[in-house]
């Protein structure tokens, strides 16, 4: 091989290994999830067919914004990322890239999703948008998750925020049954972190991040999880009871909550060391499952 296409794969793969780096900053798997969760906000606000320019500039706008928190997460983080078995491979503690170029890259998703919002949803869902933005990059990451172990609790609802944003986007207008869907993102969000807070106790205790099993220790943080899931059972269950669901939905968020209970349960009373991690992951099967089923429930109706 000559020693110029040598050298121009050597840049092609630096140039890919860049773009995998400014893409891990995004979060990608977390803005996935949170995107499907806008996506059935968007479909349970009306009962046509969501128009395809809503869908695309509305999902694009808030995946623009929430990545651009995930990057500003990272670039605030990177003392804490740097400390910690989990995080400290990232791009910016790696000094893969720099500070600077991550916030460019937060400034650059911000403005574009901020004006796709304006332009082609509407101003409520791009103000609301921002607003969760805010919430997670300033509230949360620069001030909460340094000063109390209640910093998940408080901050999770810039992360549960998305399906307003989805039924903004489609009626223009906040709705009752919105707040229900946020309520319930809400209260699995504890359960969801302090899952995995308990399996990377020593991680947060190590870069003193005041986390609730550094501060209220391992037993208190499994009650915790665990009274938040039986509350997250009831919550999820007010979605049939007001008359907003049907049976697929009982049957399905019923047999999810079951499967949550058992791994909070299991966590409280008879653990391993794998049990926190499986709840964890658990966690996010329910959440993704549990949204998949609101939107079956609302296109099949008995
Ligand atoms: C304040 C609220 C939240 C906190 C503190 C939190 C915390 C975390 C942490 C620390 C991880 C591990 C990431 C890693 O392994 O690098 C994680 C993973 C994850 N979270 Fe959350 N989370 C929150 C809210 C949410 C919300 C609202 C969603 C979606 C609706 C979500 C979806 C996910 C997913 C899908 C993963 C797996 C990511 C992966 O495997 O790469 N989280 N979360
Ligand atoms: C516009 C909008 C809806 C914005 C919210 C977007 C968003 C990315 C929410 C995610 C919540 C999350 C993963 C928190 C973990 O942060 P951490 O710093 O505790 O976790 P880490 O240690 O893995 O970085």
């Amino acid at each position: 091989m000559s020693k110029t296409m040598t050298s121009s794969a050597n840049m092609n793969s630096s140039f890919l290994a860049t773009c995998q780096d400014y893409y891990e900053m995004t979060k990608p798997k977390v803005v996935l999830l949170l995107l499907l969760t806008a996506l059935v906000g968007m479909c349970l606000a009306s009962d046509e067919w969501v128009s395809w320019q809503i869908l695309v500039a509305g999902l694009t706008g808030i995946g623009f914004l929430s990545s651009a928190a995930a990057v500003i997460n990272h670039v605030v983080d990177r003392r804490i990322d740097s400390q910690m078995a989990r995080t400290f491979n990232r791009p910016v503690p790696k000094g893969k890239i720099t500070p600077q170029k991550a916030v460019i890259f937060a400034a650059v998703l911000t403005i574009t999703g901020y004006i796709i919002l304006e332009l082609w949803v509407n101003r409520l869902t791009a103000i609301l948008t921002f607003a969760g933005l805010l919430g997670y990059a300033v509230i949360y990451t620069m001030y909460l998750k340094r000063a109390t172990p209640q910093n998940i609790v408080i901050g999770g609802l810039a992360g549960a925020i998305p399906p307003l944003l989805g039924w903004t986007a489609v009626t223009g207008e906040v709705h009752a049954h919105a707040l229900l869907l946020v309520l319930i993102i809400f209260t699995w969000t504890p359960p969801h972190f302090w899952a995995l807070a308990i399996h990377r106790e020593k991680d947060y205790a190590r870069a003193k991040v005041p986390m609730l099993p550094v501060t209220h220790g391992i037993e208190f943080t499994k009650t915790s999880i665990f009274l938040y899931t039986i509350l997250l059972c009831v919550v999820c269950l007010l979605p049939y009871l007001i008359g907003m669901t049907g049976v697929i939905y009982l049957i399905g968020s019923s047999l999810l909550n079951i499967g949550f209970l058992f791994y909070a349960w299991k966590l409280k009373f008879v653990a391993d060391k794998e049990t926190a991690m499986q709840t964890f992951k658990f966690s996010i099967i329910h959440l993704m499952v549990l949204f998949v089923v609101l939107l079956v429930d609302h296109y099949i109706h008995f």
